[in-house]
């Protein structure tokens, strides 16, 4: 397989959809002039508000969001990632859903976030993703999309349960998805290493999409969308305004670090 250029797009997404939806269409009209392949959107991409509005909102939403991956995807001729959105799950929930969409439109892979962001930070802001988000019921896929490589989704909070990307690595990921609305207090201190160690352990590329800034009340995300290789060095991040993180994933650089630190053929399953 030959290389390609991903694309880990920033947004700073707000509690109006429209608005939402054009900042996308800005930033992958840009990943796809500057030659991009795949393109992934952040986590919440068409929406950052309260969760009650967000229920509110969900059932139109979830399929507004469907739509314009695949109207996107087949303008822009990009295999394209929405990292998260709003499904409605019954009468009070959703799932936070990201899907993967082919450039001739259709879907390709889809995955219902599993761990849920229930967390107190220690600079007073709660976040209960439980409340308005289930848990999905399945692990996330991994998928061969032809011309690119095979593809592993996750979102956000996952980064930090290693197992699940052990998952993916076994189930034979090459480039791993973690589109994320990550907080900027713990952003800070683990975003840039969570996403390394993921990297280096499973000696795969990693594809991480963000939001970035202020976006409501006082919920403000980190930024520094990555793209990061097989070794973990990072290849492109997005700094802290809206944007793009562009860098080549190349199939033969995997196959050789692999060569080189082949730590997932020294695994021992036995013992464990
Ligand atoms: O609530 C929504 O509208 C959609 N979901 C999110 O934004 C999610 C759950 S609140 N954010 C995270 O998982 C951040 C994880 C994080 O920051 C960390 O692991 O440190």
């Amino acid at each position: 397989m030959s290389s390609f250029l991903a694309a880990a797009l920033q947004m700073n997404s707000t509690p109006d959809p429209d608005a939402n939806f054009a900042q996308a269409e800005e930033l992958i009209e840009l990943a796809a002039r500057r030659g991009a392949d795949l393109v992934g959107l952040p986590e919440n991409f068409a929406f950052m508000g309260e969760e009650a509005r967000k229920l509110e909102l969900a059932p139109n939403l979830a399929e507004r969001c469907s739509r314009f991956l695949v109207t996107m995807a087949r303008r822009y001729q990009v295999t394209l990632l929405g990292g998260g959105f709003p499904v409605p799950a019954g009468e009070s929930l959703t799932y936070n859903r990201a899907e993967l969409v082919g450039t001739d439109g259709l879907l390709l892979a889809r995955y219902d976030k599993i761990h849920l962001f229930d967390v107190d930070l220690p600079d007073g802001n709660t976040f209960t993703e439980s409340a308005t988000v289930c848990s999905g019921a399945e692990l996330p896929p991994v998928v061969a999309v032809p011309g690119l490589c095979r593809i592993g989704l996750s979102i956000c909070y996952d980064v930090r349960f290693p197992e699940l990307y052990r998952h993916l690595v076994g189930a034979g990921a090459e480039l791993i998805m973690v589109p994320a609305a990550f907080t900027a207090y713990t952003g800070k201190d683990h975003w840039q290493i969570l996403l390394q160690a993921r990297a280096i352990e499973n000696t795969a590329y990693l594809l991480a999409p963000a939001q970035t800034g202020l976006h409501y009340g006082r919920r403000q995300s980190h930024g520094h969308a990555l793209v990061i290789d097989p070794w973990g060095t990072v290849l492109a991040d997005a700094g802290v305004s809206q944007g793009v993180a562009v860098a080549p994933v190349d199939p033969s650089h995997l196959q050789r670090v692999r060569g080189q630190m082949p730590s997932l053929r020294h695994r021992r399953p036995a013992l464990f």
